[in-house]
């Protein structure tokens, strides 16, 4: 069986999706906390039901190239015969110049490696995830698709920072990230509800990484996440938005190291730096720790404010569709998020909100709940730079 294979390398975790060449879903696998004891592995099929697993071993997950290997191993066992005739890889930074899908090569590898200091969470993974399929699928093709392109043709104001202008020519500048996401919906838009694609749409993509995007027509006006995937929204173990004076005070009346401040502000901060709890939304509205609920709102109030400001940039607003796992699922967060924004014309309706149906706005503005994919975003896009 030939399929194209999608990968998702994370800092501790990995998606993978196996597609048929006419683009059906064969299986779908996430591996959790890669290189700690308890890394866990989860495989379903085409109608979402388990795969089954093969007998772990414990290095079996000690690596991402290691997990890239047994979640394979299991792909290989659940499909026999199966040939991977493509691969195509999520990247989460293509610069200033990568605009658009395209095939991986040595030279542009290289080029990609430059990016790692923007983005140092994922850019090392990603590329470890690219490395890792070579080695796996010699002769293979391999495609990255970029996180940031969905945001390139974005306004100059939306581009730049207020700092001396070679910062800019360095490349310092405002990228956007979760752009497969935000392609995703946008085409589901398309697709679905035409005359809203047309309009002014937020998109919340609120998963373990949460950033929004102001989308007029199908283009990218603005969004939260800027030059690294730090800014913006608060985050599982980020703090988004903070003021740059914090960082001075850190280093100067802390003697924090630019290392120090980096673990900080990727790993402690965030739903997890302010419960002391957890950076997992559904154990933080399990929780009755005071602490808990602080975070919930902050998180909420932070949303809030950015519908807010993203209406005023298109000014006006026709839709907002929640996406990822918070968006998805909470319906908490997506009641106190929109909550007393009525003057815009938003309203939730709280029966629909409870069962995330897909429809649960109670104003003029659409609400929607639409889950995301973006391992489709990357196979549709394998298949057509490789024209398979
Ligand atoms: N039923 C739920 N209620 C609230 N939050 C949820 C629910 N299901 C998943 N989540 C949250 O979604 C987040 C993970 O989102 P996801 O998009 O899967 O992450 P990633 O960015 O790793 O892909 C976690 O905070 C998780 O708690
Ligand atoms: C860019 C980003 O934050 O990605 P993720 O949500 O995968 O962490
Ligand atoms: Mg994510």
């Amino acid at each position: 069986m030939r399929a194209i294979l999608t990968l998702n390398s994370g800092s501790s975790s990995l998606k993978l999706g196996l597609f048929s060449e006419g683009l059906e879903t064969l299986a779908l696998g996430h591996v959790d906390r890669i290189g700690r004891r308890e890394a866990a592995m989860k495989l379903s099929g085409a109608d979402g039901s388990p795969l089954p697993l093969p007998a772990s071993a414990p290095d079996d997950f000690a690596t991402n190239a290691a997990a890239l290997h047994t979640a394979l191993a299991a792909f290989q066992s659940a499909f026999p015969g199966l040939e991977v005739i493509a691969v195509g890889h999520r990247i989460v930074h293509g610069g200033i110049d990568h605009a658009a899908p395209e095939r991986l090569s040595e030279p542009l590898m290289k080029e990609l490696a430059k990016l790692a200091p923007f983005a140092p969470l994922h850019q090392p993974h990603n590329l470890a995830g690219v490395r890792a399929a070579v080695d796996t699928f010699p002769g293979t093709p391999q495609v990255a698709c970029y996180d940031t392109a969905f945001h390139r043709g974005h306004p100059f104001v939306s581009d730049t920072f207020a700092l001396p202008r070679r910062y800019y020519e360095k490349g310092v500048r405002r990228y956007g990230f979760h752009g497969l996401s935000y392609d995703f919906i946008n085409g589901e838009l398309t697709r679905t509800e035409p005359e809203l694609h047309k309009g002014r749409v937020i998109v919340a993509h609120l998963g373990s990484g949460a950033s929004m995007c102001a989308i007029e027509n199908g283009q990218s006006v603005t969004s939260t996440m800027g030059f690294s995937a730090l800014e913006g929204l608060p985050m599982g173990t980020r703090p988004g938005e903070l003021d740059p004076g914090i960082l001075l005070y850190m280093m100067d009346q802390e003697g924090m190291s630019a290392s120090e401040i980096s673990s900080l502000l990727y790993k402690e901060s965030g739903l997890l730096g302010m419960s002391g709890i957890s950076n997992d939304m559904r154990t933080l509205e399990g929780s009755d720790d005071p602490r808990a609920k602080e975070a919930i709102d902050y998180f909420c109030f932070r949303i809030k404010r950015q519908i807010g400001a993203m209406a005023a940039a298109m000014g006006g607003l026709d839709g907002i569709v929640f996406t990822g796992g918070i968006g998805e699922n909470s319906a908490r967060v997506r009641a106190q998020a929109c909550d007393g924004l009525g003057f815009l014309g938003v309203g939730v309706d709280a029966a629909a909100n409870a069962e995330n149906a897909r429809e649960i706005g109670a104003g003029e503005v659409r609400v929607l709940v639409i889950p995301t994919n973006e391992e489709i975003v990357i196979a549709r896009a394998a298949k057509g730079v490789l024209d398979l």
